[in-house]
């Protein structure tokens, strides 16, 4: 009978733990995302080529007086995509419109939708990799010609009517830059692709955000979260948020690390920013098959889990931060695996990394 988290009493309570690492937003943070956004580039952390390439774009369309080419910003979730967009709208000082990919079930829905913009309006579109195929095409042709074909009648009789639109600037965004296709990708004037964030800036986002939620933190607190963010600002501020409901709770004025490293704790979140079922994986392949190398289902199986969820959920973060490796007989725990969950290799197994 293999030993699944299930059997070692990973119950509901637990798997909350999990959200909590994850870099989607979740329930109605969407809403507590916006009041920690910052609305200027100068107060947006980080990244800052991407930054400067952004301030050179913008002054240079303003300098132009017209409308900045169209702009698409890749990288996983969480790391400042719709902030980026809200802050160009900001920069240039005009109305956004926000719309996505699965929010767009039909052409006509976008067609509308672009047909009613102002001149130098911008359309953010999330998730664009999931627009529907003709969204796509009517959107290649909106983006490049700003124009859109309006179908009047039906059957044989139809025509199409052109309607010419004001221009506009459409920021997508994506998470699989791989799944656009690239004539729509070629539309882009400028890609920006952003990063995970070193601790040293999630830091300063972390102080930023706990000026504007009121809450009193010290640096090494700061510092302590940082570590622990995945390199992700949702993250950052989702265990800030959390931290601070322990120090409301333990009648705390100010955040120190130790608060961070107990009320983390309580979440089961480790120093590295591992949650529960990142540690059940790395214990599976070391414990149950020497180190490795497993296949994704075997792996998951032993942690009760879907394949799905140990592949996207879990394993990016464990191959980027090196506990784990990717091979083709499948994978493998590092060296830092091993040491954290505080184990000694096998000599056979030490070959492997
Ligand atoms: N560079 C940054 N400086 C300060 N705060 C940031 C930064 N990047 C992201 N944040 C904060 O992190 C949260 C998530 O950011 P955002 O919603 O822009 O991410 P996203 O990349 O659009 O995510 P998704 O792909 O899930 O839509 C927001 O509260 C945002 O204010």
């Amino acid at each position: 009978m293999p030993d699944t988290l299930q059997a070692q009493g990973f119950n509901d309570a637990q798997e909350e733990s999990l959200r909590i690492i994850s870099a989607e937003p979740q329930n109605n943070e969407q809403i507590s995302d916006e009041e920690l956004r910052p609305d200027t580039l100068d107060t947006f952390i980080g990244q800052p080529q991407l930054k400067a390439q952004m301030k050179l774009f913008l002054d240079a369309a303003q300098l132009r007086g017209v409308a900045p080419d169209h702009i698409l910003l890749a990288g996983p979730p969480g790391l400042g995509k719709t902030t980026l967009s809200m802050i160009v709208a900001h920069e240039l000082g005009v109305p956004i419109r926000v719309t996505s990919g699965p929010a767009i079930q039909h052409a006509g829905d976008l067609a509308s939708i672009v047909s009613s913009l102002e001149e130098g309006e911008v359309l953010f579109i999330d998730e664009i990799h999931r627009l529907p195929r003709a969204a796509e095409e009517l959107l290649y042709i909106a983006m490049e010609d700003f124009r859109v074909d309006v179908m009047v009648g039906k059957g044989p009789g139809a025509s199409s009517i052109p309607l010419t639109l004001p221009r506009f600037t459409v920021i997508g965004a994506t998470t699989r830059e791989g799944m656009l296709p690239s004539p729509l990708r070629a539309r882009f004037g400028f890609t920006a692709h952003l990063d995970y964030y070193p601790t040293s800036e999630l830091e300063k986002l972390i102080l930023r955000s706990a000026d504007v939620l009121g809450i009193h933190v010290d640096t090494e607190a700061a510092y302590e979260l940082s570590l622990r963010s995945r390199g992700t600002p949702r993250v950052a501020n989702r265990l800030l948020r959390r931290v601070r409901d322990w120090a409301i709770v333990h009648g705390l004025t100010e955040v120190n690390a130790d608060a961070v490293r107990d009320a983390l704790e309580l979440y089961q979140i480790d120093s590295e920013g591992l949650d529960r079922l990142d540690i059940a994986v790395l214990n599976a392949i070391c414990r149950q098959f020497n180190g490795g190398p497993v296949g994704l289902n075997n792996l998951a199986a032993m942690v009760g889990e879907e394949s799905e969820t140990v592949e996207t959920v879990c394993e990016p973060y464990l191959v980027r931060e090196g506990f784990l490796a990717r091979t083709p007989r499948g994978r493998i725990a590092t060296g830092k695996a091993w040491s954290h969950l505080g184990l000694t290799p096998p000599n056979d197994v030490t070959s492997l990394f």
